[in-house]
């Protein structure tokens, strides 16, 4: 395989993602890193943790080559203001979107490979005056896709999500046939074509206690979810529910499942962030890209500490590389 080049953007500038990129630099990596950042910011985060790092620019016409440790290959974008570690400022919201932004673009002409994204606090970006809601979101909407899926993935457990970050007022109102349709549509397809499941069989939470206890605790499972799950099997697919998400996830349905597919955010995730957090992956299903990302936030308190844990990002980054490698097989 020729070297590929992947684009990474370290986050929110004032907390943990430039030190994620000083751990990134830790190792040799077989594709090419272009971190989408100030330069400023990761030599600061380096002098402040007294790393030595070399920032190569990024030759967009050059051919990629591996990452040598010690090593970032940089494409600038300028913050607004020096980041503090720890104290988040507005002022610099509008410079995580330019990554973003630079990020996917350059997926979508084909000058990266994929994109590995670090944490963002997403009230900043909005208290800078753009509605943002995560990356999964954006991304879908740079890409003009109406519909993407968030699946969480740790050895053992992986965990899609029916919604994703709306709130939990509008939750029940957003479970639609048509939607549960979509959301395992390329929940199925993408877990035979990006993972090699041949057969994947899917366990669906219900959306109210006991999955509703025959309508007693709510009807959205007899109106909405039994209806689309049956539809879906006669489509051919494997599919185990809507069952109680207070149970669904024991350790027999563990080893049968090959995901979950759980009705909003906070449902399926704690569960997923309980077994796997520091070596889980997400990973945006439905994009015309690849794109993972780090299980945790900007975990603000621990920026310029040299305390964190940088075992997702290297899982992401590696997920990555499998992806694209599975991609040109
Ligand atoms: N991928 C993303 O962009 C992403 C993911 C989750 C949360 N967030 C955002 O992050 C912000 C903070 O959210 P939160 O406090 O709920 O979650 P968080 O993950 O930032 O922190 C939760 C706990 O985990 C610890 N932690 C997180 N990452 C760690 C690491 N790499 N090493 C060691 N400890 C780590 C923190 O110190 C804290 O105790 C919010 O704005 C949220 O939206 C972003
Ligand atoms: N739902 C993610 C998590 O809990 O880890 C997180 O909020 C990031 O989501 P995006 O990748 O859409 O920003």
């Amino acid at each position: 395989m020729s070297c590929k080049r992947i684009a990474i953007t370290p986050g929110e500038p004032a907390g943990i993602g430039p030190e994620l990129m000083l751990a990134l630099s830790d190792l040799d990596w077989p594709v090419e890193l272009v971190v989408l950042a100030d330069p400023a910011l990761i030599q600061a985060r380096a002098e402040l943790l007294g790393r030595d790092i070399t920032l190569l620019p990024y030759r967009q016409q050059a051919k990629p080559v591996p990452q040598r440790a010690g090593t970032l290959t940089i494409e600038p974008v300028t913050l607004a203001k020096p980041a503090v570690p720890g104290v988040l400022d507005e002022a610099n919201g509008l410079y995580v979107l330019e990554t973003l932004k630079r990020a996917s673009d350059g997926n979508m002409s084909g000058e990266f490979d994929a994109v590995v994204t670090g944490p963002v606090n997403k009230g900043i970006i909005n208290k800078a005056g753009v509605s943002f809601s995560g990356h999964t979101e954006f991304f879908a909407q740079q890409a003009n896709v109406p519909d993407v899926v968030m699946l969480l993935a740790t050895p053992g457990l992986r965990v899609a999500q029916v919604t994703t970050h709306i709130p939990l007022a509008y939750v029940a109102r957003a479970i639609t046939e048509e939607r549960l349709t979509k959301i395992t549509r390329i929940l199925h397809a993408e877990l035979k074509s990006k993972f090699g499941l041949a057969n994947p069989r899917i366990y669906v939470c219900g959306l109210n206690p006991h999955a509703g206890e025959d309508g007693h605790l709510g009807r959205e499972e007899l109106d909405i979810i039994i209806p689309a799950l049956n539809a879906l099997r006669e489509e051919g697919m494997d599919l185990v529910g809507p069952l109680s998400s207070d149970t669904v996830f024991n350790e027999k349905n563990m080893k049968d499942a090959d995901a979950f597919l759980a009705m909003y955010h906070d449902q399926g995730l704690p569960v997923l962030k309980y077994i796997g957090f520091g070596k889980a992956v997400n990973i945006t299903l439905g994009l015309p890209f690849i794109r993972t990302s780090v299980d945790h936030g900007t975990a603000l308190e621990l920026a310029g500490t040299d305390q964190i844990d940088a075992g997702s990002m290297l899982c992401a980054l590696n997920q990555a590389i499998e992806m694209i490698e599975k991609r040109d097989e």
